[in-house]
């Protein structure tokens, strides 16, 4: 049986369709991504998987359990960090933790021993009993992660978790989300770092304007539908893009002293470029080849659809 099973999933909001007719399964203990531009119909997916929103049409079925017809055993199965957090503001963080233990019926002691272990692990023991309302965004979601994992959760689903947080508040909640993951919770997460998902996905599902774009691995969609190479490269003096006119490439980009070149053949152009160099007396300080990413088949994916 499946963690998720969406099908035949449809969500308008008056005539507009934010959510066009999808299907898609993710299997228990699988870490999964929901890729898409603003206003792809991420959060309304996740709303319904949640049982926040009714659909119009179709099913989700939470490791078996209609969201509609049994919403509270599938509920128990499922915990949440939704987009903009979930804490309450003029209670402590260990107070938040805690009465999260206790929606979910765990005993006195489990809620304690447990709290404790995620403030500490989540970098929040020293402030434990100030308020949430004088911590910063990175620490509310700190806060709203422990709420979220402090029963142990068959299915973890946080919306854009990460987006706008400091280094320290992303390592310490993509370090539990993995953790999670790999102690056998399903983890659903949508995200608009690209980079993020490719490193913590095993697959990704590209949503653009409500439909489905691709599902696969991140190493698949990037190879099926990237087949850009390029060349990064960077000299002694300052060139103009003048200098590349001879070079037979089909994209030129300038990043501050660097030049990105798009090529079909990368060791054709860097022969070719090293001899204009050569003759402009002028050093390669740096050089790389770049394959084909993720980012490119999420931008070429996205954009065919337009
Ligand atoms: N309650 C609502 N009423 C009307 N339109 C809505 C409502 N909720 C969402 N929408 C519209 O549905 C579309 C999908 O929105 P959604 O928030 O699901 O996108 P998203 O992929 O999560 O975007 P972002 O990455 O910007 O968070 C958008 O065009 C949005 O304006």
């Amino acid at each position: 049986m499946s963690a998720i099973q969406v099908k035949n999933l449809t969500k308008t909001f008056g005539d507009f369709v934010a959510v066009d007719n999808i299907s898609f399964e993710v299997a228990n203990g699988e870490f999964f991504g929901l890729l898409g531009p603003n206003g792809a119909g991420k959060t309304t997916i996740i709303r319904m998987i949640v049982g926040l929103l009714t659909p119009n049409d179709g099913s989700i079925l939470i490791q078996g359990l209609d969201i509609i017809k049994d919403v509270i055993s599938a509920k128990m199965k499922l915990s949440t960090v939704p987009e903009t957090g979930n804490v309450y503001t003029d209670l402590s963080a260990r107070e938040n933790i805690q009465l999260a233990g206790k929606f979910y019926g765990l005993s006195k002691k489990e809620i304690a021993e447990k709290s404790d272990e995620l403030l500490n692990e989540l970098g929040l023991f020293d402030r434990r009993d100030d308020p949430v309302i004088n911590f910063s965004k990175g620490m509310r979601q700190r806060v709203s992660i422990a709420c979220a994992v402090i029963n142990e959760p068959d299915i973890l689903i946080l919306d854009e978790p990460t987006e706008g947080l400091d280094v320290q508040s992303r390592r310490l909640l993509i370090n539990k989300m993995k953790q999670m993951n790999e102690n056998g919770t399903t983890v659903i997460l949508t995200t608009h770092n690209i980079e993020e998902a490719n490193q913590l996905c095993e697959r990704v599902c590209i949503i653009n304007k409500g439909k489905i774009a691709a599902i696969d691995r991140p190493e698949t969609l990037t190879t099926t539908f990237d087949k850009t190479q390029s060349i990064e490269i960077s000299f002694n003096r300052s060139v103009t893009q003048d200098f590349f006119e001879p070079v037979s490439v089909y994209r030129i980009e300038n990043y501050g002293d660097k030049w990105r070149l798009y090529t079909s053949s990368p060791d054709r152009t860097i022969k070719h470029l090293s001899k204009i160099a050569e003759n402009q007396d002028l050093e390669i300080v740096s050089l790389r080849t770049l394959g084909p990413s993720l980012e490119e088949a999420f931008v070429s994916l996205t954009e065919v659809e337009k």
